[in-house]
Formats: structure tokens, sequence, C-alpha cells
């Protein structure tokens, strides 16, 4: 069989993919990690850090700059090596499954990693060579991806001539050419304005609905989640709380999301309200 005849992952109305299937046993959640701690010397960047991310959960993991968000999304994505604990991504754990962990995994990393010289379609094209996929099924998956998020029209732009977050929203058209089933965001709206921001978070909240696909979106700004969410609250690299945004509420006995967490971390946070 060759990559253009890969079929797709099995999906339908009733049993979206990452969904468990009737009679089986659950389906692995999308991220699982258990007891990860990360030093760069005498700098401790993670401690024991456990969180799970639900197949179609739109995670938050929030945090103020030092809390070692960067760093996790590193040891997930194997830039640097898990010595401590396990990640287990879809059921694989990335150490003795790379390859089908990574497979499962797309990633929209903090800086901008498009190349401005080339087509939005040539560079998920590219993407989607990387991944193994044959240029016909990658041009038809590009297609529909562009299509689906209303930037069918911008396929043959240089990318130069996008703004940011048009950028971004490509970037993340990318990052699900090879149909993951978990998805990293790091801090995918700096430098964006109101508007481009609510319509990457929308983007993406549609995603997690319609495909159930895992999100774990690494943000400072409270105003992106929204009740329904789930959070895991990171400072210093220690979780301080992991729940339903209703639960973080109740129990900090909190009335908004900016309260509980200054009560959660203290007054040293540099989290946007
Ligand atoms: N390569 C490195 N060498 C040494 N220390 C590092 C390295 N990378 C990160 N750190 C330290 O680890 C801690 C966590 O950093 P990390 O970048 O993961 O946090 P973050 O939550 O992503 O912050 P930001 O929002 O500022 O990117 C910080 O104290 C940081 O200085």
């Amino acid at each position: 069989m060759t990559a253009d005849e890969t079929p797709a992952t099995e999906t339908s109305a009733n049993h979206p993919a990452g969904a468990p299937s009737p009679g089986l046993s659950p389906a692995p959640p999308a991220l699982a990690i258990r007891h990860v701690t990360h030093e760069f010397g005498a700098r401790k960047a993670l401690d024991d850090v456990s969180l799970t991310v639900p197949a179609g959960s739109f995670t938050a993991l929030l945090g103020p700059n030092g809390a070692g968000k960067t760093t996790l999304f590193s040891l997930v994505t194997r830039l640097y090596d898990n010595r401590s604990g396990s990640i287990d991504v879809l059921g694989h754990d990335v150490r003795r499954e790379p390859a089908a962990a990574l497979s499962a995994l797309g990633v929209v990393f903090q800086a901008r990693t498009l190349d401005l010289e080339l087509t939005v379609l040539e560079n998920l094209l590219y993407h989607a060579t990387l991944h193994g996929i044959g240029f016909r099924a990658g041009r038809r998956r590009a297609l529909e991806l562009l299509e689906q998020d209303g930037l069918a029209d911008r396929a043959k732009d240089k990318v130069r001539n996008l703004s940011g977050g048009q950028m971004r929203r490509v970037e993340i058209v990318r990052a699900l050419i090879h149909r993951p089933r978990l998805l990293l965001l790091d801090e995918p709206t700096v430098g964006l304005d109101i508007a481009s921001r609510a319509a990457l978070v929308a983007q993406v909240r549609k995603l997690v609905a319609q495909e159930a696909l895992g999100v774990l979106w690494a943000t400072h700004i409270i105003e992106e989640i929204v009740p329904g969410d789930r959070i895991v609250v990171l400072h210093r690299g220690r979780v301080r709380a992991d729940g339903t945004y209703g639960e973080i509420l109740a129990r900090t006995g909190s009335d908004g999301l900016g309260a509980a967490f200054l009560s959660l971390v203290g007054e040293d946070s540099e989290v946007a309200a």
C-alpha cells in the first residue's frame, strides 16, 4: 500500500476517532504524563509533574513565564529525553515507542516556523512529505483543511503576505496534516490582536468538538479559558491544581479564574487577566 492509499483514521458521526468503541476497553487518553521531573543543572524546571489530556478535551496549561510549559512540551516531543516518570501519547510511551507516539502528535511551537518564501500550500506539502504522506494525498488533505478553516483562497500566496493570525492558523493546519490525535500548542496567541486570538481559539475548539482531538494549550492568558475547559495550573515546575474550570473555582473558593489562580500561585505571577 502506498502512502497515497493509506486509509484515513476511521471516524463517523457516532464514533469519532479517539472515542471509546462500544464493548471495547476505553480509549487511552491523548496524553498521560506521570511523575516527570526535569533539571537544567541545579535548576529544577519540572518537579514530579503528572497530568492527563483526555481525548476530545481542551486542556489549558496555565502558568506564568518560567513555569515550565515549554520544557514540558520539549519532553513530550522528544527534544529532551525524559529520564524520570513516563509520557504516553495515545497509550504509546514516547521512550519505548517513539515512532507511534510522535505520529499521533501535532505541535505548534511558540516560535513561528513557516518558510516565509514558500506558498501556504508548499509549506503544507513539505510537512506532509516529512510524515511520509504522498504528494496527491498530502495536497488533498492540505486543501481540505484550508477549506475547513476558510483559508483556501490563500493556498497559493506566499506566507510572507499573510497576517500574523493567518500564519498561526496555517501552522495549526500544518500540525494536523498527518491526522494526529493530540495537538500541543505553546502560547500560540502571543503577539496576536484580540480578533486574531479569538479566531485561533475558535479554530482549535471546533477541532476538539468535531474530531475528538485532545488539545493541550499552554497559555498565561486567563481570558482564553472558558467554563467547560480542563485546567492544569503549573507554577515553578509544579502542578498546583488540575481539574475542570468549576473544580478549580470550588477548590479555591473563588468566583473567577483570575482570583483562583492568584490564590494558587501567590502574587508573583505574570498571568494576564
Ligand atoms: N535550556 C535551558 N537551560 C537552563 N535553564 C532553562 C532552559 N530552558 C528553560 N530553563 C529554565 O527552566 C525554567 C522553565 O522554563 P520554561 O521555558 O519551560 O518555562 P515556560 O513556562 O515555557 O516560560 P515562558 O512562558 O517564559 O516560555 C525557567 O526557570 C527557565 O529559565
